[in-house]
């Protein structure tokens, strides 16, 4: 199928609507006029986009956990004791693997099981198999506002159920979600699945109600460098403008550097809404989301609460709408959730301590967030290039080319020829460009970065950096120092 940046008509929505409320029975619980309705007698206080808005008023890095578990009784004190004793600003709802592929007879299984035993046999809250009425009692029982989290590339179902059932926001993206999280989803079928999900979004905003939208900032989580991750952003929300939606939060995975990390956000927020303009949407509310430390986590639990004080000092710094925290159980899977409000806790502690400082306008920063505008201006420029104006056509054929590559990808839609490694004080650079169309100043740039730490260490730039990088992150440390 040929996929353009064109918004959808309503015929087709329409029709494929008839198709997607049938792929669970649960779809016979939506009724938009009816969720219209529903989510307009939502609070405003209870709405993401609103919460984050006054958060950027105010000048504040509001806090949000991940977390879901299978009963959606267990699933309701879950998140009432992360919003009291977490003090979260905003809630998730995570939801489980099963879901995120479409195996909602599994995921029907896994809450049997979950009755049966009495606890969580998925590794996230089942939305699709609860249906409208059970997500409706989830997020009216809380006093802050509910997102969805998950990772699914056709989430087209999930989102129509999600919407309808009181979530006022909603993450991912048709790169996003594809590239680093399956392996033969064509991008050509996730970019026009999502272009659904964001047309459903835009006919709410028509119908005035809006819905916060998230593309999934850290992709593969290891060593992305910012232009990557940032271009995929740039264009997930110029996608997602096309389609009707008026409030994105783009979002950005820790490096470690804090330098890079912050000039990676300031130049994230100012190019999106850069391109934006550019593409004439000029009524999109941009804000930002910053992930704490996406790498391999320590066992040890006071360790882990210093990866996560670091993640949340670089987010407060970077004056990031909000920071996605970790907790002291990410080495072991699914945190229990006296340690999921404890990484919020600690969170708090660092944002309110940092809420007085900004390191956005310091030279250092203001430096290398030049270079990540314009090594995201040669990315977009190509794309724009490639699909002659059209950027969903182009992105398409950037991946065909390798001129969006994605470090470290499960896809095999992916040209997987781009190596990042740390320069000498951390920050992520590139070692193969692959084809990557910097201009020659910036790879020389990369080059003289990764010579500069060879030179200390006496050794060659070599792939060994990237497998010791990637190595020193379970051993505590960011750069893999030759031992
Ligand atoms: C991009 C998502 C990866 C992160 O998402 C966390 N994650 C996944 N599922 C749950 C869950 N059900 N509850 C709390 N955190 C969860 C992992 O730990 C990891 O950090």
């Amino acid at each position: 199928m040929e996929v353009t940046n064109k918004k959808l008509s309503d015929d087709v929505f329409f029709a494929e609507r008839e198709e997607v409320l049938q792929q669970w029975p649960t779809g016979k619980g939506v009724n938009f006029d009816e969720a219209v309705k529903y989510q307009q007698s939502i609070a405003h206080n209870r709405r993401f986009g609103n919460k984050l808005a006054q958060a950027v008023k105010d000048g504040v890095t509001l806090i949000q956990p991940r977390a879901g578990v299978a009963l959606y009784t267990q699933h309701i004190k879950l998140l009432q004791y992360l919003e009291n004793e977490g003090e979260a600003d905003l809630l998730p709802s995570t939801v489980d693997s099963y879901t995120r592929l479409n195996r909602y007879h599994e995921a029907e299984v896994g809450i049997e099981k979950s009755k049966e035993s009495g606890r969580s046999m998925l590794n996230g809250f089942p939305i699709v198999n609860y249906g409208v009425d059970i997500c409706r009692a989830v997020t009216s029982a809380l006093d802050n506002p509910v997102q969805v989290r998950h990772g699914t590339p056709d989430a087209r179902l999930l989102t129509e159920i999600s919407i309808a059932g009181g979530f006022t926001s909603y993450e991912g993206g048709g790169i996003s979600y594809n590239i680093p999280y399956s392996k033969n989803h064509s991008l050509e079928k996730t970019i026009r699945y999502w272009q659904y999900t964001d047309r459903l979004v835009g006919m709410y905003e028509e119908a005035g109600v809006s819905i916060n939208r998230e593309p999934f900032g850290p992709l593969t989580g290891t060593l992305i460098p910012p232009c990557i991750s940032n271009s995929v952003a740039i264009i997930e929300a110029l996608l997602a403008a096309t389609q009707g939606v008026k409030d994105i939060t783009v979002g950005y995975g820790q490096c470690g550097n804090l330098i890079q990390d912050i000039a990676a956000v300031r130049s994230l927020k100012n190019m999106t809404e850069e391109y934006l303009h550019k593409y004439g949407f000029n009524d999109v509310r941009v804000t930002t989301v910053f992930h704490q430390w996406m790498g391999g986590f320590p066992q040890d639990e006071s360790k882990a609460f210093g990866v996560i004080s670091w993640g949340a000092a670089a987010a407060a710094l970077s004056k990031a709408t909000k920071v996605i925290v970790k907790t002291p159980h990410e080495a072991m899977g699914v945190p229990t959730m006296e340690a999921n409000a404890a990484g919020l806790r600690a969170t708090k502690q660092i944002i309110s301590m940092l809420r007085d400082q900004d390191l956005r306008e310091i030279p250092e920063v203001v430096k290398e967030s030049e270079i990540i505008n314009r090594e995201v201006n040669c990315i977009l420029d190509k794309i724009e290039e490639l699909g002659k104006g059209d950027i969903a056509i182009g992105s398409i054929a950037a991946f065909e080319a390798g001129v969006l590559d994605i470090p470290f990808a499960p896809s095999r839609f992916n040209a997987g020829k781009v190596m990042p490694a740390r320069d000498n004080y951390g920050a992520v650079r590139i070692l193969e460009m692959g084809n990557l169309p910097l201009s020659q100043d910036l790879k020389d740039f990369h080059r003289m970065k990764l010579e500069e730490r060879g030179k200390f260490e006496h050794r060659d730039v070599s792939f060994q950096m990237v497998i010791d990088d990637v190595y020193a992150i379970g051993k505590g440390f960011l750069v893999g120092r030759k031992n």
